[in-house]
């Protein structure tokens, strides 16, 4: 397993820009099984998951053609449905979270979809309950086999039926999968309590443009009128808006001047206003966003009655929970203290240990919560020997790392890798001291 070694304490400078957004192309990966023609994706990050979730579809036998970096033409002409049913699968499905998407898609065109349990950070009870209450909705048969957790689903021979349905929670991946099984079903379905990620509008979008007919994309209530078959398309991935948080907060953090290129400012929801209330200071300068070297410090901003701050994740158009950690980060050097409270996992938080460990004020109230007393630059975090235990937390990590004074490892940096493209060499070039070994 590789590790960084990072020697923080100097700020950085300059320019960097975001990779495609991992969860994005998850979805819109898995989407390109809907059609027997062309598909030309763009703007495709080159990190684990991604390429671990290409490499399964060209085992099912889709067509991968690499144009320019970043950009794949997939062709789903001629899949393999047997693969589902081989050893090999069994392994290469359970590598990554985002694999579970391709059941929809599977299910709609082919009959069955079949899946190991998902991979993907262990950050607690992860359900797919959702997933498959959804495709039972539209008629499908279930079946789980609970000694090697293999889940299964079938359409009946007439095939799947539109119906309504009211999600017991707004699943991201689940939406996302009902809607690719519902966009080929028979007649219309409507999904309320969707999720409405911007990746969700994209998978939206795409699929629209393959002759798809959904509307109310962006809200919690999808309408979807199912079509006799998709065609060709040809999709740009939005910049990753969990990689731009990230950024904001290195930047605060190491007190940095640094330009995030090209963030696609309409798509990033509460981000740019929550690091706001951390006394972050964010301008738009055209589709960039331009934070200043905070030389004297951040202080967070308390509510209108002067209670302390909580930060807290919802789904979207809440504040994603993806970032909660950096923003708890970022906070252990703020003026000032906040609340950070994780609703939606119950695992992700442990990692403040770390933290604690490299001399932050943080007090973890239960899984969930978790208070940060800011230091205020007054004191430095010390420089540690530490584990990544989530890709988010190990960005956090690594966060903390290049503030803090000497030198620190990083551990178990695939758990990074996954979801940051070419990290140590975008973190160079804006002058950061980070190797790889
Ligand atoms: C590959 C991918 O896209 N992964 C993302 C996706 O995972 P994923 O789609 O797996 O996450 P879900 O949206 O299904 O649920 C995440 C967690 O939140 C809970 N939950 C969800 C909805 C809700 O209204 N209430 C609630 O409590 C679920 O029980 C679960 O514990 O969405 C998560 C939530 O934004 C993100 O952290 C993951 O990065
Ligand atoms: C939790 C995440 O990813 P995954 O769902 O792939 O584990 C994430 O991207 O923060």
């Amino acid at each position: 397993m590789g590790i960084f070694k990072i020697e923080g304490g100097t700020p950085l400078k300059g320019e960097i820009t975001p990779q495609g957004a991992k969860n994005e192309a998850l979805q819109i990966l898995c989407a390109v099984l809907l059609t027997g023609d062309k598909v030309r994706i763009n703007n495709i990050p080159d990190i684990i998951d991604i390429n671990k979730l290409i490499t399964l579809l060209g085992n099912l036998g889709v067509k991968i053609q690499r144009n320019e970096p970043g950009s794949i033409t997939f062709q789903a002409d001629e899949v393999n449905v047997g693969y589902l049913e081989t050893e090999a699968f069994k392994k290469e499905g359970g590598a990554l979270r985002g694999s579970i998407m391709i059941v929809g898609p599977l299910l709609a065109r082919f009959g069955k979809g079949y899946i190991p349990k998902p991979g993907g950070d262990k950050i607690g009870r992860r359900r797919l309950d959702t997933h498959f209450e959804g495709f039972i909705n539209l008629g499908a048969k279930f079946r789980y086999n609970r000694e090697d957790h293999f889940y299964g689903v079938e359409s009946p021979e007439e095939g799947l039926t539109g119906t309504d349905m009211l999600l017991d929670e707004a699943s991201v991946t689940g939406t996302a999968n009902i809607v690719m099984a519902a966009v080929l079903a028979k007649g219309t379905t409507t999904v309320y309590n969707a999720a409405c990620e911007p990746y969700l509008q994209q998978l939206c979008k795409m699929l629209n443009s393959m002759g798809a007919k959904i509307t109310g994309v962006g809200s919690n209530l999808l309408t979807i009128e199912g079509v006799e078959s998709l065609g060709g398309c040809e999709h740009t991935i939005l910049p990753d808006m969990i990689e731009i948080g990230s950024w904001i907060g290195l930047a605060a953090m190491t007190k940095s001047e640094i330009t995030i290129k090209n963030v696609s400012w309409e798509n990033l929801g509460l981000i740019p206003n929550t690091f706001r209330k951390l006394g972050i200071t964010i301008e738009k300068r055209n589709d960039d966003i331009y934070i200043p070297a905070h030389k004297d410090g951040y202080e967070v901003k308390t509510d209108i009655d002067g209670s302390i701050l909580t930060i807290a994740d919802a789904p979207w158009p809440g504040f994603t929970p993806d970032l909660l950690s950096i923003v708890l980060v970022v906070a252990t050097q703020a003026k000032g203290d906040v609340l950070i409270h994780q609703k939606m996992f119950e695992s992700r938080l442990f990692f403040v240990d770390k933290l604690i460990d490299m001399g932050a004020k943080i007090m973890l109230c239960d899984p969930h919560r978790a208070v940060v007393m800011g230091h205020n630059f007054e004191s430095q975090l010390k420089a540690t020997t530490m584990s990544s235990p989530d890709i988010r937390a190990g960005i956090s990590l690594l966060i903390a790392a290049l503030s803090a004074k000497g030198t620190s490892t990083i551990q178990n940096i695939e758990q990074i890798d996954r979801g940051y493209e070419r990290i140590d060499e975008r973190l160079r070039a804006i002058g950061a001291k980070i190797v790889r070994a």
